[in-house]
């Protein structure tokens, strides 16, 4: 089978990765980003004292080490000699090195091999400087972002990271092997005053005029034009996400933290931390559509017996495991629909997260669904288990990047051990945020 490589290049913070991501998450791709292989050789040289200017030094170093790359079923992973290197990528001393280092050629040879070999297993989307011009010079998918160098300079230090974009961009431009350039063929796209989302837009715009093949339906998942299920919110349902969301802007100075890796469309699971009565509308305030949660049994009676049902809550027994709840949330995610699901079960008495105690493993075995993995912080302070008192504290939810199983994970994950794993992984996905 062929398989397709969409290639995206550009000049430093011009938001490759980040579009990388959003079309390898929507399309069904795997994204590379070759950045991460040449920062984790500069890693490499550094950790070994050798002097990055050296160029016999690290043509040896490159000549020895084991560089082993692969991918989780969405996002490439890496490791050189058994060591995985991701945390350090970002440091500022591999920032001010890793442009040297990549104007080896022995390293761009070894790298670019590597590369190639992805495609002989997947389709990618892969991002970094050359991937248009040398390592995919075919593909006729080819975007190369850019952005004004203040804007650019503006979002890497938001990210907090100690950067010289301009350094970095003067040096990946005018070295003589590979440098960066406009591949031909390549659809320019600047990003300046582009949204994220409207930069992803204008991406799948681009790549459906290079004719890659897209069903209507992808692409109107992808753009969120026509989300897949419940298109308008009902009054009775608006009237409380509208509320709800005022009252925590007001109340709580509300804050959102991963907004880009919200899931808009389709069905989703939504594992999150579960801090205080206040949680289920927070998260539902977190997208445009209605979705399903849980509520317990005793809940539904008088008012509530009406109004929960049109919230579409489902009623759980809390006291007893409840296997037929379980069903239910593995059907509605089947018909499409987004579930919020809280693993740990209860609310937590000291801020802390509890031991999962749902089969949250089991639901998203059998669902097969992205996972959206949530952490709530600060609902607890503002009102507490066990009092009926709200406080003024600030509320922060950060949205985790999503996980999507591949189907040889789905089938990894099976029985009471697999499940297990699967809930220990998106525990420690929550853990993580
Ligand atoms: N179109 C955009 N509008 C605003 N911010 C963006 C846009 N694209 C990316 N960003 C932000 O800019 C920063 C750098 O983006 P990133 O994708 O890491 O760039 P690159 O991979 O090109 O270095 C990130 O914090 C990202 O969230
Ligand atoms: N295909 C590539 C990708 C990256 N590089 C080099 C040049 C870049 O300065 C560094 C780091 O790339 P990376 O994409 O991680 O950098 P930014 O996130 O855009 O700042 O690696 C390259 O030479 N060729």
């Amino acid at each position: 089978m062929n398989h397709h490589a969409i290639a995206i290049d550009g000049p430093a913070a011009s938001g490759k990765s980040t579009m990388a991501r959003a079309l390898a998450e929507r399309l069904g791709l795997v994204m590379v980003n070759s950045g991460a292989m040449y920062r984790a050789v500069t890693w490499k040289v550094l950790e070994e004292k050798i002097n990055p200017t050296d160029a016999a030094a690290v043509r040896e170093l490159v000549g020895r080490i084991r560089i082993d790359c692969g991918h989780d079923g969405t996002f490439s992973t890496i490791s050189i000699d058994g060591v995985d290197p991701t945390p350090f990528l970002r440091s500022a001393e591999v920032n001010a090195n890793v442009s040297a280092i990549s104007a080896i050629p022995e390293v761009r040879e070894k790298l670019v091999a590597l590369q190639r070999d992805y495609l002989k297993s997947t389709h990618v989307v892969m991002e970094g400087r050359d991937i248009g011009s040398v390592v995919f010079p075919e593909t006729p998918f080819k975007i190369y972002i850019d952005a004004d160098p203040s804007v650019r300079n503006h979002r890497r230090s938001d990210d907090g990271e100690v950067d010289s974009v301009e350094t970095r961009d003067a040096a990946d431009s005018s070295r003589t092997t590979a440098p960066l350039v406009i591949a031909d063929g390549a659809t320019v796209l600047d990003t300046s005053k582009l949204s994220i989302e409207g930069a992803i837009k204008a991406a799948i715009d681009i790549l459906r005029a290079q004719g890659f093949p897209m069903k209507q339906s992808e692409t109107l998942k992808i753009t969120g034009e026509e989300p897949d299920h419940a298109p308008m919110m009902r009054w009775i349902y608006w009237l409380g996400w509208m509320s709800f969301g005022a009252a925590y802007r007001t109340l709580f100075g509300l804050r959102i933290i991963g907004r880009e890796n919200i899931i808009h469309n389709g069905p989703v699971l939504i594992a999150s931390n579960h801090q205080s009565f206040l949680d289920p509308p927070l998260i539902g305030n977190l997208y445009k559509t209605e979705m399903v949660f849980f509520a317990r049994k005793t809940l539904f009676k008088g008012i509530g017996k009406w109004l929960y049902p049109k919230w579409n809550a489902i009623p759980v027994d809390q006291d007893r495991p409840d296997m037929s709840s379980m069903k239910t949330v593995i059907r509605k995610l089947k018909e499409g629909w987004r579930v919020l699901v809280f693993p740990e079960g209860a609310r937590t008495l000291d801020g802390e997260i509890g031991q999962a105690a749902s089969g949250i493993g089991l639901i998203a075995a059998k669902a097969g669904v992205p996972i959206q993995p949530v952490r709530i912080f600060g609902a607890d302070e503002a009102l507490p288990r066990g009092s009926g008192k709200i406080r003024f504290a600030r509320i922060t939810v950060k949205v985790g990047r999503p996980i999507v199983l591949t189907p040889e994970e789905l089938k990894s994950y099976s029985g009471k051990t697999g499940y297990e794993a699967l809930t220990n992984r998106i525990m420690d996905a929550i853990k993580d945020l």
